[in-house]
């Protein structure tokens, strides 16, 4: 069973360090800006290959720092991930986020990751996260790339007359439940065939 618990986080009011801005951490924040584009975000790297700048430079809110990890680079961070090449300068990054507290990813090492980024399937409001619990991360990219395909675009409008809706009821919180569900109950209902 996968006991990790999802939760949507406002990259762009929070600080995100990236250490490593090779192939692994131009990965890793791709996938955080087409989720989150003015996500904060500031990376540390010795050095910086050429595709990962092409989308740090391209991005509102992306910081770059030309340095060696130095742990006062924590200061400051709600989340941290340590994406260099070397194991010893990745486990240290991991030791001094925990001894802060900060939430932290060790990208070649599940075992020491608070947390793991999943495949992110946004459709205007809707947004949809998949984990495989670190079993199969090809498998979360195939299984994102297959909902982006078929979850329609309409589903945005959707949300938006559901909002609609619900803005303009009037009564308690049972009454709202109720009303809620009843027009969304159409969603759930198996087709008959
Ligand atoms: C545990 C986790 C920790 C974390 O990084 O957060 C982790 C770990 C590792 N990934 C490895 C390899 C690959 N990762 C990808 C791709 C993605 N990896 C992502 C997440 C995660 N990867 C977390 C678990 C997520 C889950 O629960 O499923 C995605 C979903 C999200 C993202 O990166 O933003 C993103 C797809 C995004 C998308 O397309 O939507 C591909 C495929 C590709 O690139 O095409 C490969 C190559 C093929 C393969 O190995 O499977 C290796 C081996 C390294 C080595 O051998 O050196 C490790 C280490 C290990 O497993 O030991
Ligand atoms: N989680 C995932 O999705 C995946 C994880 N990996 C693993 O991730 C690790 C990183 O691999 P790559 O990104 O391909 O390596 P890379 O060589 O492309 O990039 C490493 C980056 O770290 C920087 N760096 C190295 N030491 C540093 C230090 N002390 N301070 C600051 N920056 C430093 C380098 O300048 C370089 O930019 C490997 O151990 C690999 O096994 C690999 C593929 C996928």
């Amino acid at each position: 069973m996968n006991q990790l618990y999802p939760i949507f986080l406002k990259l762009h009011e929070l600080n995100v360090l990236i250490v490593g801005g090779g192939f692994v951490g131009t990965e890793k924040l791709h996938f955080i800006l087409k989720s989150s584009p003015e996500a904060q975000v500031t990376v540390v790297s010795k050095e910086f290959c050429s595709e990962f700048l092409e989308i740090a430079l391209a991005a509102k809110n992306v910081t770059l720092v030309e340095d060696s990890y130095q742990e006062k680079y924590l200061s400051g961070k709600h989340i941290v991930i340590a994406a260099t090449d070397s194991k010893e300068v990745n486990r240290q990054i991991r030791d001094e986020s925990k001894e802060r507290f900060l939430l932290v990813n060790v990208a070649d090492t599940p075992e020491l990751c608070d947390f793991y980024l999943g495949g992110i399937v946004t459709k205007g409001n809707l947004k949809v996260a998949i984990s495989t619990n670190g079993k199969s991360p090809t498998a979360a990219k195939r299984i994102r790339q297959l909902l982006e395909e078929v979850l329609p675009e309409e589903l945005d409008d959707l949300l938006d007359n559901l909002n609609a809706y619900r803005s303009t009821l009037k009564g308690d919180f049972e009454y709202k439940v109720k009303a809620m569900n009843e027009v969304t109950e159409g969603l759930v209902k198996r087709v008959e065939v």
